[in-house]
């Protein structure tokens, strides 16, 4: 998994991996996960226990905010297969100094990119192309029972979606709370 760059944001724990495709004749090789890479890069130890696979037929599908609370907290590391998404981040860690702000950027799966986000944050995507496959590693098991979440375009999370209408949700991801009605179950140390 050689890493090639690792950007940080203001809000601090999540990082932007850039990663280096070997390409040849036949088209391209790419790691997207090495324990020791992972390691020399001074990213935090994570036990990956599970991942994920989600297919998204219709541009402008939008999935989350979702979290499992502690002792099922998640943190994710995530990737597009194909297609292309806009993935946001709120930061719910109670007495984080950015409680309550978020971090926004494309995945594009022409590039070559792990977007790691630690546990401590509500997490959501919207598909910008038609089929897209969304992959991700997770570090505690599915718990349906402790999963929590924020309302998608909730004024107080401020968003900045780029598809507002016509975004295809599922049921119970139109009846979240907003930012201001959430008992966050996080803490910073979790
Ligand atoms: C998340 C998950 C769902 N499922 C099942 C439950 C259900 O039948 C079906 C769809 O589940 P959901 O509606 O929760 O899928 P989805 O809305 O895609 O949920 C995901 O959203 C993104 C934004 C995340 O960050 C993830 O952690 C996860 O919460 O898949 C599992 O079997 N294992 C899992 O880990």
């Amino acid at each position: 998994m050689p890493i090639t760059s690792v950007e940080t944001f203001s809000i601090s724990g999540p990082a932007l991996l850039s990663l280096k495709r070997a390409g040849d004749e036949r088209g391209w090789f790419c790691e997207t996960w090495n324990a020791r890479d992972w390691k020399e890069a001074g990213l935090p130890q994570e036990n990956w226990v599970q991942d994920n696979y989600a297919f998204s037929a219709e541009i402008g599908t939008t999935r989350g905010l979702h979290f499992q609370a502690p002792p099922h907290a998640q943190a994710k590391l995530i990737q597009v297969v194909r297609g292309r998404i806009f993935d946001a981040i709120v930061d719910i860690r109670t007495g984080s100094p950015t409680y309550g702000q978020s971090v926004c950027l494309v995945l594009n799966s022409d590039q070559p990119q792990v977007f790691y986000i630690p546990a401590g944050f509500a997490h959501g995507y919207q598909t910008l192309d038609p089929d897209t496959l969304v992959y991700y590693k997770v570090t505690d098991h599915y718990a349906p029972e402790t999963e929590g979440g924020l309302l998608w375009n909730g004024e107080r999370s401020a968003i900045d979606w780029p598809i507002r209408e016509h975004v295809t949700l599922s049921k119970r991801d139109h009846d979240w709370p907003d930012l201001g009605a959430l008992k966050s179950p996080f803490t910073q140390a979790d």
